[in-house]
Order: C-alpha cells, then sequence, then structure tokens
C-alpha cells in the first residue's frame, strides 16, 4: 500500500472511482490520528443514506467534522502534529461555495494560504468533473471550472496527486 510521507495529498477521480476509499486506507496507514472533514450535507434521504454507508466504513476510530463552507476555518481549528486530515470532498466545498454566492477565487486563497502552514497531514479528496462533454447549462459550466481551476491550485501546493480510476491509483505527482 502507498504510504504519505510528507505533505499534502489530492486524490482526484470519479463518482465511485474508489477515491475516497484509497484516500481513507493512505490515512490509516499513516498511524496518526485520524479526522475527517466532510463538505458534504444530507439534504436528502439518499445522500443521508450514502453519509451513513461513510461513517460505518470509517468506523469509531475517526473523529468527524462537517464544514460545509467554513473548510480553512475549521482545518486551523483542528490542526495539529499529530493528526491526519481527510477532506472529503473539494467539489463538494465548490458547490456549496456557489450556492452561498461567495467570492470563489478568495476562498480558494485562503484555503492554498492555510495549506502549506499546516501542521496536521492533510489528504484532500476531490471528483474530476471535467473530462465530459462541455455542460449545456451556464451554471454547470461554472462549477466544473472553478473545480479545475481549484485542483490545479491544491495540485500545485501537494506532496503527492493521484488519480483514481476503476479503484485503481495512477499516482500524477510524487
Ligand atoms: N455531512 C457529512 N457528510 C459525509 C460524512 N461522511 C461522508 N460524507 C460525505 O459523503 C460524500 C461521499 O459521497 P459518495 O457519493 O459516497 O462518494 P463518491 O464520490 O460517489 O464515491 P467515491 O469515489 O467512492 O468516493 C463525501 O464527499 C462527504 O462529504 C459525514 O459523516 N457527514
Amino acid at each position: 500500500m502507498t504510504s504519505i510521507k510528507s505533505g499534502p495529498v489530492l486524490v482526484l477521480g470519479g463518482a465511485r472511482s474508489g477515491k475516497s476509499v484509497f484516500a481513507e486506507k493512505l490515512v490509516t496507514a499513516s498511524g496518526l490520528r485520524m479526522h475527517y472533514v466532510a463538505t458534504g450535507r444530507a439534504w436528502d434521504g439518499e445522500m443521508q443514506a450514502r453519509i451513513t454507508e461513510h461513517r460505518d466504513r470509517r468506523g469509531a476510530d475517526w473523529q468527524t467534522h462537517e464544514a460545509p463552507l467554513e473548510l480553512a476555518g475549521c482545518l486551523q481549528a483542528i490542526d495539529a502534529p499529530d493528526r491526519i486530515i481527510l477532506i472529503d470532498c473539494l467539489t463538494l466545498w465548490v458547490t456549496n461555495l456557489m450556492m452561498e454566492e461567495r467570492d470563489m477565487a478568495a476562498e480558494f486563497e485562503r484555503l492554498a494560504g492555510y495549506v502549506p502552514q499546516a501542521q496536521a497531514r492533510l489528504v484532500f479528496v476531490s471528483n474530476e468533473v471535467g473530462l465530459g462533454i462541455v455542460p449545456e447549462n451556464r451554471m454547470a459550466r461554472d462549477f466544473r471550472d472553478h473545480a479545475g481551476r481549484l485542483h490545479q491550485i491544491i495540485a500545485e501546493i501537494s506532496a503527492d496527486v493521484y488519480f483514481i480510476a476503476a479503484g485503481l491509483p495512477l499516482k500524477m505527482k510524487g
């Protein structure tokens, strides 16, 4: 199993690609105190079922925090050198910021400003949503563009970057 040596990690992949499971294994293998920051919200029964599945899989060794909007603030609040924090996922955070009409560039800058100073190990999970055809509606195009920009920003400051497809990791950086 791949292990985390130093610096932040970005794990990208499509829906149900196995990216969360891969990231969870990286975290579990680290031996550090495991924290999970969820950006998702239980907006309907289906999402609640997905969340329950994730919680059951993680088990009691993880401490869970919910940060649909204030991601950098949440990470700062729980930062400590003996911890590893899995952030799942950046694309849901982008969705939440868009819904609240936040200044995306400023939010990305705030997160990117914090990441290099973090004492905890950070593992970001995100959906690669830019591989399909150009979406027909404006909001979906904006979402795809914001996600793409954020991925480039986080990839640049990450030590390791993986792309997961069909449960298989492709190491792109590190
Ligand atoms: N609020 C909240 N959300 C959670 C919790 N655990 C997981 N989630 C959210 O559930 C989302 C994952 O949903 P899925 O639809 O199963 O993920 P997926 O992208 O289809 O599948 P994978 O590629 O396997 O990760 C994550 O992005 C989290 O934000 C939790 O304890 N609380």
